[in-house]
């Protein structure tokens, strides 16, 4: 994990444990954010003064991999914003000067000591160099608006990337799914944002020197009055920018809830329910809740921040009008010219301007910091599951022997084991259905087949080899799956199997095939487009198929591989009896030189497996075909016999109707 920002570790642990313990689905129960203020906040001048140098030396420390972000995104724009930076910080006091020069070559020649033509150079020069600022200043604009949208999509990009090597783990956890919210969603528009405040910073700095110097000239004094000044301003600004970092890391739990919310009441999906159940009124009352605590929250910080904020600042413009005023007095004593007095006062004002943007900027910098942070730790996750320095080469014919040693499984945080000691072997070749009630582990065991999961203990083979020493991604390649949660791709009918082997994508005849296989490809020929009908609801003219038809689109881009293991969890839920018994004949000659493992719930087609696996609570209590299960007498004969006489009680039914 990258610990970026110089702040402390602890604390960075600290807020996000107690960020994720906001509590409740947001469904019901208290709506209520937590203090952002951490306990630890310094309370002493010593320790504030501490914690700003922290702060200061980790966003200053930050600074490079930001300036390497940029430099990634555009070489070019990046030479364009640091030279209009640097130019246009010299400029206010370039003006200033010439307006001097002006005021004393106008006075000059209302006293008759100077010429016009000097009014008419010093004219001359101001617009040269006010066109000169122009210029830059569109140059610094239109650089910056190019580099915003290059580092948007470069971190959108690399997010994207870092996130497809990811765990599965990873995703389904609730505290990552916070980083990644974070990482793709607000950290894009930070680096260039943290790019801005550094080089304003830079900006107000050149300023910030040239104008003190023209005041040291003056009045060192002055010049010190006019240094001091901003400090309290400063040390308030930083502790609001980390408070306000700090809220959005609490409510950012609060804010997915309302997403979610949200999404219950405008998604198609869930529009059904929602209104059966009458739940629209309640959610969006939860979520008008939910928005209040947020926005409480959000103005308490933002007036606060502010208003103190100005008090403070009040000081330095205080110190200005000081300045102001003792320089006229010079003037009228005659001890300073009128141009003098001219530049003094727009210096004086200069330097007050730059004070409140260094704070601006450095705090901007600090927030943006803070941000960037969970970038770069979002960035240095890591998958745990990758393939060994020297992956074991995949044997030129996979057979498909499959065999599970010991296998123990405990999903993170989970207080129960979710497999527990299981071992068997599947033959290749070999039909093997897995049974089990609700929550025994079956999906599971297939996760860890696919290697989604490590498994805690134990070990599974594949061939004879541990499948650690596999390269994950050549492993998954042997193996073709149909997972209970199927996606159902907004694409057209030929993309939606396609998707299951990229390389036949634009194969039609094997696509074809696939839908053939899965039983779906006479309801493909009927949709108004063939294979090339856009399915789902988010597109123009989309078709929308029924559950059933969703679920064979998933089998066909599943059979679409050519592997030497099949995989499929559940793959008839949806399925009307007829397309079932369908599917299971088929399935015999598919499953032909292939290991077969799949889910089902119906005992039906589970009896047709040439193995039967029974899962109860993680362990692997019966295993055996149908009839040794029968004859054993146990839990699968029970749950069998119980689904039995359930038809049978049906059919008797209907015989006496
Ligand atoms: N991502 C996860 N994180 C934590 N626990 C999980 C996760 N997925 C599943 N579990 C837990 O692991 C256990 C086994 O789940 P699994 O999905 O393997 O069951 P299953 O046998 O496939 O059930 P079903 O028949 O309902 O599909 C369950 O108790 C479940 O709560």
């Amino acid at each position: 994990m990258v610990h970026g920002g110089g702040r402390p570790i602890g604390l960075h642990k600290q807020l996000r444990k107690a960020s994720s313990t906001v509590p409740d689905s947001g469904l019901t129960g208290p709506i209520d954010i937590p203090d952002p203020a951490p306990a630890d906040e310094p309370k002493g001048l010593r320790a504030r003064w501490q914690r700003l140098r922290t702060s200061a030396g980790g966003t200053v420390r930050g600074l490079p991999k930001v300036a390497r972000l940029t430099w990634q995104a555009s070489p070019i724009l990046t030479v364009l914003i640091v030279l209009s930076t640097v130019v246009s910080g010299l400029l206010p006091t370039l003006t200033a000067y010439i307006a001097k020069l002006l005021l004393d070559a106008v006075v000059a020649a209302i006293q008759h000591r100077g010429t016009t033509t000097r009014i008419i150079e010093v004219a001359g020069l101001e617009l040269g160099v006010l066109t000169f600022t122009a210029i830059s200043t569109a140059l610094t604009n239109m650089a910056q608006q190019l580099l915003q949208e290059r580092m948007t999509l470069t971190i959108r990009h690399r997010v994207m990337e870092h996130a497809a090597k990811l765990d599965l783990a990873f995703f389904e956890g609730s505290e990552s799914y916070d980083l990644l919210r974070q990482a793709s969603q607000e950290a894009p528009m930070r680096p260039v944002s943290m790019l801005n405040s550094a080089l304003g910073l830079g900006r107000t700095a050149v300023t910030f020197a040239s104008m003190v110097a023209l005041l040291v000239s003056v009045s060192p004094l002055l010049a010190l009055v006019a240094l001091l000044a901003p400090l309290p301003a400063f040390i308030s600004q930083s502790k609001y920018g980390s408070r306000a970092f700090m809220l959005a890391l609490f409510v950012s739990p609060i804010r997915r809830r309302m997403d979610y919310l949200s999404t219950l009441v405008t998604t198609d999906t869930y529009a059904k329910e929602t209104k059966l159940f009458g739940l629209g009124p309640y959610l969006v009352d939860r979520f008008r809740r939910l928005g209040q605590a947020y926005y409480a929250r959000e103005r308490k910080l933002t007036t606060r921040r502010n208003l103190v904020g100005t008090a403070w600042s009040l000081l330095s413009t205080a110190a200005g009008s000081g300045i102001a005023l003792y320089i006229a007095l010079e003037a009228v004593a005659g001890r300073l010219s009128i141009g003098d007095l001219a530049l003094y006062t727009s210096a004086a004002t200069a330097v007050q301007t730059a004070v409140q943007s260094l704070f601006t900027g450095f705090s901007g910098m600090y927030e943006n910091n803070l941000y960037l942070d969970r970038l770069y730790e979002f960035l240095a996750t890591e998958p745990r599951i990758t393939a060994p320095a020297r992956p074991e080469p995949l044997p030129a014919r996979v057979h498909g022997h499959v065999e599970f040693q010991d296998v123990s499984f405990r999903y993170p945080g989970a207080e129960e084991p979710a497999l527990e000691n299981v071992s068997f072997e599947i033959r290749p070749g070999e039909t093997v259905a897995v049974v089990g009630r609700n929550g025994a582990g079956k999906s599971t065991l297939f996760k860890l087949l696919c290697r989604l999961y490590d498994p805690t203990g134990g070990r599974i083979l594949l061939d004879g080899t541990d499948i650690r020493e596999f390269d994950p991604d050549a492993l998954r390649g042997q193996i073709s799956a149909m997972f209970q949660d199927y996606v159902t791709y907004q694409g057209t009918a030929a993309e939606n199997i396609g998707l299951g082997q990229l390389a036949d994508l634009e194969h039609r005849d094997r696509i074809v095939e696939s839908a053939r296989r899965a039983g779906v490809a006479e309801r493909i020929e009927r949709l108004p487009k063939g294979y090339d009908s856009p399915l789902g609801r988010w597109f123009d003219q989309g078709v929308s198929l029924s559950g059933g038809e969703w679920q064979k689109i998933a089998l066909a881009r599943a059979f679409l591989r050519d592997t030497p293991i099949l995989i499929l969890d559940e793959p008839t839920s949806a399925l009307d009896a007829r397309a079932e018994h369908d599917l299971f004949s088929r399935l015999r000659a598919l499953a032909e030189g292939r290991t077969t493992l799949y889910i089902s719930h119906r005992f039906s087609t589970v009896r047709q497996a040439e193995k039967i696996l029974f899962l109860d609570h993680g362990k692997l209590v019966e295993q055996g075909t149908h009839d040794e299960l029968m004859t054993l007498g146990g839990n699968y004969a029970e749950l069998f016999t119980l689904q039995a006489a359930a038809y049978l009680d049906d059919d008797e039914d209907e015989e006496v109707a």
